[in-house]
């Protein structure tokens, strides 16, 4: 063999490597490469072009990528006819629309490579024009209503309720300036007026019902707390599964409605407020006690009850006259609304007796609760008429977390605890337990 030969196998070698490499490239390359002669017909062509390409070949025989694309982009072949420079970029970034099944968007840059080569990039951007659409929509969305109105704040949520960006009309109804972007949105409500259970149930509750709707006090970045009338709605074209953590999914409409309170109050008062204590009546507890334990029953979490029950009460109303029993129950409301969160229900449901519900709370913390409260009421007598009227309270305390029965199983739980904590000597707090629902059927 002469030293010639093996230079040119060398070279030989070296040239098949490159080659492979090429094919390997090409075969691997995560966007669609086509190389074609001058009139179209496809003379290379990688797996992801072949997948693009395929469904618009009517008879699927893909030969030329002009036939091809005939259907949805009858210009190219004109277009490539009409280049007339020896190499360079036919087009780019040409986006072609495919009204298939699901309808798709198509990118496609032509380069001439050479009087008789052609190479195609091609690449799928359904989902990145439609974010962009989608973008446009919800700018322009905004800008129509950020125009024209006063007094909403307009708030852009991501999916997981976090503010995803600022502007004018935060500021004009809440205070809050920049600083309020990337936070979650409870933080427009007042210490202890939500959880965040509550504030992704609202989320959930857009999903499913396209809206959610609530009303209720909320807080400025100053501190000073306003009525408002809160809307969530998910975006319109929103995709919830492309969705980036920060960018808008839903839109919260907050409207100060303080002027609207009173008349509002008003009617709540009429029908959701008991006469006496000004806390809830039994009606309204139960309302939103079958309202929370619904939303358990989709997101499971501890739910507590305490059923409170003033002690010997008959007995005050007979020192004391009715209107002084009267005034320990006004008492009683008083210490209870103070005691428990603003999100937490408290109801007064019978004569002298009393319900919490603590949603997201466990066992142990109502327990806590309910046991500073009945300290509260035994140190504090009932001034009245010149006297100090001393009361103390019972309370029984069950959860419902995820296996306890509905609302009557829980209310049953409580009474049970209730019953044992009377029958215990009555000023304490017990907790439910499997014992005493034995007990109680005994
Ligand atoms: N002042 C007043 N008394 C009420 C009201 N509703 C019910 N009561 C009275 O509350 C008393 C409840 O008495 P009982 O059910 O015997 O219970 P108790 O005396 O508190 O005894 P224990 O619960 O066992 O500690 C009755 O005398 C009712 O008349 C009300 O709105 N105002």
């Amino acid at each position: 063999m002469r030293v010639g030969d093996v230079r040119a196998g060398d070279a030989y070698d070296r040239l098949a490597a490159e080659h492979e490499a090429l094919m390997q490239f090409l075969y691997l390359a995560p966007v669609g490469l086509v190389q074609t002669a001058a009139d179209g017909e496809i003379l290379m062509i990688n797996p992801v072009s072949a997948q693009l390409l395929m469904p618009l070949q009517q008879d699927g025989n893909l030969v030329n990528l002009f036939d091809a694309l005939a259907g949805v982009a009858p210009e190219l072949r004109h277009l490539c006819a009409a280049f007339a420079r020896p190499r360079g970029m036919v087009c780019d970034g040409l986006h072609i629309h495919v009204d298939g099944r699901t309808p798709q968007v198509l990118s496609l840059t032509l380069l001439k490579l050479d009087e008789t080569r052609l190479m195609a990039v091609l690449a799928d951007v359904t989902q990145q024009v439609r974010r962009d659409r989608q973008l446009r929509q919800n700018e322009a969305w905004l800008g129509a209503l950020l125009t024209s109105i006063t007094d909403y704040a307009l708030v852009g949520l991501d999916g997981a309720g976090r503010v995803s960006a600022w502007n004018e009309t935060i500021a004009r109804v809440t205070g809050h300036g920049e600083d309020v972007v990337g936070q979650p949105y409870s933080v427009f409500y007042p210490q202890g007026a939500t959880t965040s259970d509550h504030t992704h149930d609202r989320l959930r509750e857009a999903d499913q019902n396209g809206w959610s709707l609530d009303e209720g006090p909320r807080v400025r970045a100053d501190g000073s707390e306003f009525w408002a009338s809160a809307m969530i709605s998910p975006l319109p074209d929103r995709d919830a599964d492309v969705a980036e953590p920060g960018e808008a999914a839903y839109c919260l409409v907050l409207r100060d409605v303080s002027d609207k309170r009173e008349a509002l109050d008003a009617r709540r008062k009429s029908l959701f407020c008991d006469h006496l204590t000004g806390v809830a009546n039994r009606r309204a507890f139960f309302e939103a006690a079958e309202l929370e334990l619904d939303r358990n029953r989709r997101a499971p979490r501890p739910t507590a009850l305490v059923l409170l029950d003033a002690d010997h009460f008959k007995r005050i109303n007979d020192c004391h006259g009715h209107a002084g029993g009267d005034a320990v129950l006004r008492h009683l409301g008083q210490l209870l609304a103070a005691t428990f969160r603003q999100v937490d229900v408290v109801a007064r449901v019978g004569g002298e007796e009393f319900a919490v519900l603590l949603p997201s709370t466990g066992l142990d913390a109502a327990v806590a609760v309910a046991e500073r409260l009945r300290g509260l009421v035994a140190g504090r007598p009932v001034a009245y008429d010149g006297a100090h009227i001393a009361c103390t309270v019972s309370a029984g305390v069950a959860v419902c977390d995820g296996e306890a029965p509905g609302l009557d199983g829980l209310m049953k739980r409580a009474d049970q605890a209730l019953y044992a904590a009377k029958a215990a000597g009555r000023d304490r707090v017990e907790r439910w337990h499997p014992a005493l629902a034995s007990e109680a059927r005994r």
